[in-house]
């Protein structure tokens, strides 16, 4: 049955659980990150629900994560599991434990900390990266504009900002924008090229030969539209880089004043695509900058291998930095003070992230249909395959799960933990049997939990009720887990306030040393594993428009 409602497709299917035919225990324990614990507030922001029209008032904000050895509050104090007692301020503090200005990976750099190259020094360390440091320019290149090409993923993305035009000079700034232009064909944009001035050396008839096989269209500077912003949402200024001088020639000189006449277009509120600067604002002096103040404007600037000097006057909302190749003698040799790349990115933001106006946050979800015929009978072999498309889809942590109990005063409270298996009974995960969730949980067995695949566009509600499960079960799961975890099991009580992070690390090491021969650790009596039986299921795809589907399915 197919319902317009709420302004969703929904699908109702009233299904009885044929549990005989059910695979054998789905087993997610194995899915472990170390780095990143489940539970902790970074490790999982929480996605915004798609249809949260709750005004909440919060009537408890406890800060989490900080510095025990902070001399800057005494008497805030940290729990087993990181929760901060409130002190006489509520205030939401920093969430590391040492105040670097770290945000888990993500690195946010104070600009005026950062160095940054003039001509002749940004000359010297392409020079040396090509000559003694052994790198060809080809790769050089390669990793230049694949950085340019994540950079613009990072922040426009493909759904909103589909058509590119990447202008590219004569220099290899211009091979830089040929190089992004075929990656972000691949991202899902759609890229045209303009090459006026070609250059002919082999390493550039390559890059034209590659995006000509992928039948991204070069223009002509005569063919391009004399107003560049009804047909591109993103303008890659890739004409010059650091060896510019003195003023544009023909047709830069052209191409650049349309860059620069947008801006007008912007003020008379209207539609303008955004320009995406590669190394330098073209036109702009190298070290000075837009020295008569009416050169390009760009909304995101990438710098490569470390920014220059006129990166300094850039006031657009997007300064990235990117070239993920620098060894450590070219950062000794010139002393270079750069932000290190989260993860494995091939690109890390400089400054702040521009103020967001949160109400316009907002995704288009191009996904495939929920379609009522492809959906499985069981609505836990449906949770099943999605599952498995979310291992599939490389997501991390695809266990993860919001769990909401509601306790005796029937205040609901969530937090993330992780999926350790589902059965024909139900979805298990352990925990804490003294934690908060526990005591709710022992108060009222109703609970629900929330999967959100971000990337998948997928939601999955899953309501029912919950009970422990056997003692031995927990026995097994326990000692399947990492001694470290084990021995954090031990000396982490949940939802209890301790008096510093100095004391878990102390009565950790003890334990360690105490089970140091390999011998086994037994399971602490206050830990153990509980089971959600099912009663309601709710899939969710998201769609354009916010037309999403939708399909419901009781499960008694
Ligand atoms: N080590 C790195 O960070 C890497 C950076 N890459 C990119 O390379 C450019 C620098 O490349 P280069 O070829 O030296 O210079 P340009 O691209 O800036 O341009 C040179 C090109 O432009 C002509 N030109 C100079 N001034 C003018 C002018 N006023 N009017 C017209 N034409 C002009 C000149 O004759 C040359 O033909 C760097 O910024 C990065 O983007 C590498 O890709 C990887 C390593
Ligand atoms: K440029």
């Amino acid at each position: 049955m197919w319902n317009l409602a709420r302004k969703s497709r929904i699908m109702t299917c009233l299904s009885t659980a044929h549990h005989s035919s059910l695979p054998p225990i789905f087993n997610a324990s194995n899915l472990r990150n170390p780095s990143r614990s489940p539970r902790s507030p970074l490790s999982k922001l929480s996605p915004f629900s798609p249809y949260l029209s709750l005004s909440l008032s919060p009537s408890l904000v406890l800060p989490s994560y900080l510095t025990t050895n902070s001399t800057a509050n005494k008497s805030t104090r940290l729990s087993a599991q990181g929760f901060l007692l409130p002190s006489s301020s509520l205030a939401i503090r920093s969430f590391c434990s040492k105040g670097s200005g770290r945000m888990g990976d993500r690195v946010i750099q104070n600009p005026d900390s950062i160095s940054y190259l003039g001509q002749r020094e940004a000359a010297e360390i392409d020079e040396l990266l090509m000559g003694p440091l052994g790198f060809s320019v080809d790769q050089l290149m390669e990793l230049a504009g694949f950085s340019v090409a994540t950079s613009i993923a990072e922040v426009y993305k493909a759904g909103e900002y589909n058509r590119v035009l990447a202008i590219c000079g004569p220099g290899n700034n211009g091979g830089d924008g040929l190089v992004a232009a075929r990656h972000l064909h691949h991202f899902g944009y759609k890229p045209v090229v303009c090459y006026p001035k070609r250059t002919p050396k082999p390493l550039y008839s390559g890059l034209v030969t590659q995006i000509e096989s992928l039948s991204i269209p070069f223009l002509s500077v005569e063919d391009l539209p004399s107003d560049l912003s009804k047909d591109f949402d993103i303008l890659v200024d890739a004409m010059f880089g650091f060896s510019f001088h003195g003023t544009p020639r023909p047709p830069f000189d052209d191409l650049i004043q349309r860059l620069v006449s947008l801006r007008h277009y912007d003020q008379a509120h209207q539609k303008s695509p955004v320009i995406v600067s590669v190394d330098i604002p073209s036109g702009w002096h190298v070290e000075e900058g837009d020295m008569g103040g009416e050169g390009i404007k760009p909304d995101m600037l990438v710098s490569l291998t470390a920014p220059k000097l006129c990166a300094k006057k850039f006031c657009g909302p997007h300064h990235f930095l990117g070239g993920r190749f620098v060894p450590p003698s070219i950062v000794d040799k010139y002393n270079l003070r750069l932000p290190p790349y989260p993860g494995t990115a091939m690109c890390v933001r400089i400054g702040k992230p521009p103020k967001i106006d949160i109400s316009a946050l907002r995704e288009n979800y191009i996904s495939p249909e929920l379609l009522e015929e492809r959906v499985e009978a069981d609505p836990i072999h449906q949770f099943r395959k999605w599952f498995d498309d979310a291992v599939a889809a490389g997501l991390k942590e695809p266990n993860a799960m919001a769990l909401s109990t509601v306790g005796k005063q029937g205040k609901p409270s969530s937090r993330m933990v992780l999926l350790k298996g589902i059965d024909k009974d139900g979805f298990v995960w352990y925990t804490n049997y003294e934690s908060r969730k526990a005591r709710e949980l022992s108060d009222n067995s109703h609970a629900s939990l929330l999967f959100y695949w971000e990337g998948l566009n997928r939601q999955v509600r899953v309501e029912g009720s919950v009970q422990k499960v056997s003692d031995e079960e927990s026995e097994q799961y326990f000692h399947s887990r990492p001694r470290g975890s084990q021995l954090g099991a031990i000396v982490s009580k949940q939802s209890t306030v301790v008096p510093g992070r100095h004391v878990l690390h102390q009565q950790y090491k003890e334990l360690e040393e105490k089970f140091s021969d390999g011998s086994m650790i037994p399971k602490p009596k206050h830990w153990g594993g509980y089971r959600l039986q099912p009663e309601l299921f709710e899939f969710w795809q998201g769609q354009q428009s916010r037309l999403h589907d939708r399909w419901f399915s009781s499960h008694l």
